[in-house]
This record gives structure tokens, sequence and C-alpha cells, in this order.
């Protein structure tokens, strides 16, 4: 039996999380969470690890400057974006897809290039900490099935999806008809359930269905998605809603017959539980209360959002409202493919939305700015929740995977040196300084080990 001992980080509640140091906890040989134990001193962990029946175990004890987090959830991002981080600041969404991002999402109609191209892209999304990613693809049948089973290799839990395009997109990138689309869609969630199941017996990789937009979709093709989601309720659905205003505008003049952009996807049955809606930048109060009814999620993608001049999503709203919400890094709109980057910015935007003068009734989110407790609360189990998995992920108990972070501030690889060592003033063994300080500053190098389903999957330490 696998146990750590040191210090535990637990999100609990959007405004709160337990630290303790001196915890035990212990995997089951599926990978799942079997039991913690906290307050232990050292010399009560081996008559500790006896009361709970451990004869054998293989006991991992945590350094100073070391805590677990449970893994981080990316919402929505775009695998075969990846390329082309960092560029195309200077337009807005409708102008980036035509100029930017269309041209790079064809290239993977060639299965080796996607082959190349998804190795290091799943590879370099895993060592940010990212345990769960919810994934578009292109729209390419061949080079969705290679990035799926890229990372089912590498062994990270993840939704992956192809795109659904049928209109508004160039003819070199946009797919032959609905049926088409829909036969590929079909085939690739027989090629995903199809993939080994692993000890635990749970699939870490599944199936999303993923309209890429409304706008993107004939009425035929938003039907077929709409009737194959509904033969079979265990199928999630990621799509983009109410990003850019220009968006909005065109989806409303594509679908005069609907009241709103969000419900667009409901009257063609694609919102609800196991929905995942990407920005949600510009929702009109009948569309928040609708995605409230359906219990669909949001995923909320500031750096996106700042990076193609988008807007401020009103993320507090949406917490008073008692709506689910997670992060996305929604690479490439967004330039960096890791959550503490997406942390960062959402914390931005928060107080950007709280500078802005008092509008309306405010609940205990409101205007807001978000506090570290509910930061590292959206980047883990708010993410659970929108990806309907918060039975599994998004924080330690009993039954649930253990799907986790080695965090090392004190490691020796560059940038904690800064802020990590015992000898400067910066120093610190509090585990609430620690962990304020990772997510603002930390990287990369501060993520020493990457586990899903107990299993070590990447992480900066060889
Ligand atoms: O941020 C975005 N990225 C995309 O690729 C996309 N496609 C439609 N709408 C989109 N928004
Ligand atoms: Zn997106």
């Amino acid at each position: 039996m696998q146990v750590f001992y040191g210090s535990v980080i637990n999100p609990e509640t959007l405004t709160s999380y337990k630290a303790s140091s001196n915890t035990l906890l212990a995997l089951s040989p599926q990978g799942n969470v079997e039991w913690i134990a906290h307050d232990i001193q050292d010399s009560m962990v081996q008559e500790t690890l006896l009361q709970n029946g451990c004869i054998d175990a293989e006991v991992v004890a945590l350094k100073e400057g070391q805590f677990i987090i449970p893994g981080f959830i990316d919402t929505h991002t775009h695998a075969p974006q990846l390329p082309n981080i960092g560029l195309g600041a200077q337009y807005e969404l409708l102008d980036w897809l035509d100029n930017i991002t269309f041209p790079m999402e064809a290239k993977f109609s060639d299965d080796k290039f996607a082959e190349a191209a998804y190795s290091e892209i799943v590879r370099r999304i895993i060592n940010a900490g990212t345990t769960t990613c919810c994934y578009y693809g292109s729209l390419h049948l061949g080079s969705t099935k290679v990035l799926a089973n890229i990372v089912q290799s590498l062994g990270q839990r993840a939704f992956v999806g192809k795109c659904n395009m049928d209109r508004n997109a160039p003819d070199y990138y946009r797919e032959d008809s609905p049926e088409t689309s829909l036969q590929d869609t079909k085939s690739l969630i027989e090629h995903i359930r199809s993939l080994d199941t692993g000890p635990s017996g749970i699939p870490l990789v599944r199936p999303i269905v993923t309209p890429r937009f409304a706008i993107s979709c004939s009425n035929p093709l938003l039907s077929h998605l709409g009737d194959l989601v509904s033969s079979d309720p265990s199928l999630h659905i990621q799509t983009h809603v109410s990003e850019n205003k220009s968006e909005i505008e065109f989806t409303k003049s594509l679908f005069p017959e609907c009241g709103s952009y969000a419900d667009v996807y409901d009257k063609f049955k694609l919102l609800r539980r196991n929905t995942i809606l990407a920005h949600a930048v510009h929702l009109e109060d009948e569309e928040v209360a609708l995605i409230k009814e359906r219990q669909a999620g949001i995923s909320h993608c500031p750096t996106s959002n700042f990076h193609l001049n988008s807007g401020v999503a009103p993320v507090g709203k949406y917490l008073d409202k008692g709506i689910k919400v997670g992060l996305g890094t929604d690479v490439s709109g967004g330039y960096s493919p890791s959550i503490l980057n997406a942390i960062r910015n959402a914390s931005i935007a928060s107080k950007i939305r709280a500078m802005q003068p008092d509008t309306g009734s405010l609940g205990p989110f409101g205007n807001k700015q978000l506090s570290v407790a509910s930061l590292l609360y959206l980047a883990t189990l708010g993410g659970a929740q929108v990806c309907d998995l918060e039975d599994r992920v998004g924080s330690f108990s009993p039954g649930k995977s253990f799907d986790a972070l080695v965090v090392d501030v004190r490691t020796s690889m560059g940038n904690p040196a800064l802020w990590g060592s015992d000898s400067g003033v910066a120093g610190t063994k509090d585990l609430d300084t620690m962990l304020e300080r990772f997510l603002y500053c930390g990287d990369d190098r501060n993520i020493s080990m990457v586990y899903v389903q107990g299993k070590r999957i990447g992480g900066a330490s060889r």
C-alpha cells in the first residue's frame, strides 16, 4: 500500500480549505484514497499504519516545503491550438478564428503531424499540473483518435471531443455535411469507449460531444447532436457561449427563433447537467436562470477573455446564483496551458468587477475579489462539478481518486529560490502562506510530482 506523510491542503467549500501538516494519506491498490489521518506525529506513524492494517506500507515522506493538493482541472482547452500560444492578441474572436486558429487546426488533418504535436502538448499540460483536462480536438476524426490514444497512454484523466462544424468556416476547414459530422462523432465515441480502463476499472478518457459553437453548426447538425446525447444521458457536451459581442449578434441573426444564445443549445437538447459552457462573458439574466435550471456548468476562461478582448465574466454573480463554475485555460485564446495562470487572471478579473460601481443585488461573492480559498476551489472542486465528476476528483476523501500534485516550494530548480528559502525573509513554514505564494508566483518547476488515479504521470522532479 502506498501512503503519503506530510502536509495536505484539501479544498472544502468556496470559502474554505483544510490545511494540515503531519497527515497520513493512504491509497488503495486501485489508486483511490483509502483513509486519511490528521495530526500524526513522527513517532506515531508506524503505530497508526498498523492500526489501519498497513503491514508493508510504502511511505512517501514529504520534505519541509512540500505539500499535496488535488490536481488542477482544466474545464476548457483546445489541444490543436497549443502551437499558436501567444499569437493573435490584435484580433477579436471571429477574426482570430479566421486568421490564426483555423489555419493551425487544419494542419491536424495529418495524423503524423498530430501524433508528434499531441505527444508534446499533452506532456506539457500534465507537467503544468492538470490532472483532468477537457480537450477540444480539431474537426478530424483520425487525429482526435490520436489525441485520445496519447492522453490514455500518458495516464491523464480527460474528456476528448472532435469539433462539429459544418458552416461559417473556410472551405478548407469545414465538415462536408451534418451526416458526416455525426458519423465521425459516433466513431470517436466508440473508439474512446473501447480504450482500456486500467486497474481502477474506471475509464480515464471519456468522449465529449463538441459542437464548436452555435455559429459553426447548421440546424440539422445541432438536431443530430441533440438526438445523439438524448439517447445517452452519460455523454458529456462542451461548447462555447456568449464570449464576444459580435459573436452574440451573429448567433442571434442565425437563430431568430431562439430567445437567446444559451436558448439555442437548450432548443436543441444540448443544455443539461453534463454540459460545459466556455466563457459566458455577456449572459443575459434569462440565460443565467436557464443555465442554473438546467444545471449546466460554466468554464471561466479569464486569460482568453482578456487576450481576445472579449470582456470580464461576472463570475461572482454566477457563484451567488449557485451555478457550477470551474477554470479553463482556453488555449490559444488563452496564452498559457497552466491553470496557475488562469487562477491569476481569475483573481484580476474579479478585482476588475469589484472596482465597478455596484449594480443590482449582490450576494456573498457579488462583485468581490476572489479569495485564495475560492481560487483553489474553482481550480479543483469547482472544475470537478463542472465536469460532473465531483464524486471522483477535486478533493481528497475516502473512495475518491488520488489525482494530486506534490508542490515543492523549496526545490532547487529555480523560481522558488526567490521566495522559498528559509534563510531569507521570504522563508515560511506556514502552509497558508506557501499556498498563496504558489498560486500567485509558482510555476511548473514547483510541481514536483503529478498523480492520476494513484499513479505518478509527471512532474518536475525525476
Ligand atoms: O475562444 C474560443 N476559441 C475557439 O477556438 C472558438 N471557436 C468558437 N468559439 C471559440 N472561442
Ligand atoms: Zn475555446
